[in-house]
């Protein structure tokens, strides 16, 4: 790769991340082990299972610890998930801009889909019709126990104040 090449990286909620992994493991395998059961090594005192991807994933601050190795973190761009749903032409200037392209896409290119529930495209690109990207995103999640879900925030936290620190943005995942 080389020395000049530009990251894009788009990062939300680690723990939604997590239950979002799950689900899409889940529409495939559905007789996989509950999320819950998944998280932890041992349930009782609360260890989490790192070595379990769905929650590895998330531990931004480790793989950006790991890219600064090889790229300067100017050459890297942080995309906000949660921000490409609330405010999809303004995240999307952002990565116009980190490109060094015109601001093409803006808000005009983006309508809100009540169905979908999601911002969709108002025209596909070559076509005179909306788009809206497919079944396999905006899946439902199935509900997480609300104490796994306390411990996995509690889990993130100083790992997430770590990646708002070395990005200088703070993500708002608290
Ligand atoms: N406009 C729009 N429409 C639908 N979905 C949207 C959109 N913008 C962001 N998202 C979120 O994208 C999530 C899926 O993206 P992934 O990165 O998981 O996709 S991939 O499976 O890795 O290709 C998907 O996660 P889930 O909600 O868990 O399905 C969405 O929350």
């Amino acid at each position: 790769m080389s020395k000049g090449t530009k990251l894009i990286v788009v990062v939300r909620d680690p723990v939604t991340r997590a239950i979002s992994d799950y689900t899409q493991t889940l529409s495939k395998k559905p007789d996989i082990p509950t999320f819950e059961s998944l998280t932890f090594k041992n349930r009782t005192t609360g260890l989490i299972d790192t070595s379990w991807s769905a929650i590895q994933i998330g531990i931004y601050a480790k793989h950006l610890e790991n890219w600064l190795l090889y790229f300067p973190i100017g050459q890297i761009l942080f995309v906000s998930g949660e921000r490409l749903i609330s405010d999809p032409a303004g995240e999307l200037g952002r990565v116009q801009d980190f490109l060094g392209l015109k601001r093409i896409i803006t808000d005009k290119h983006f309508y809100f889909n009540k169905t979908k529930g999601f911002p969709c495209l108002k025209k596909a690109e070559g076509s005179s019709k909306p788009h809206c990207l497919g079944k396999t995103k905006g899946r439902t999640h199935p509900n997480i126990d609300q104490k796994v879900v306390q411990r996995l925030r509690e889990f993130y936290r100083p790992f997430n104040m770590k990646f708002y620190q070395m990005t200088g943005q703070d993500f708002g995942w608290d």
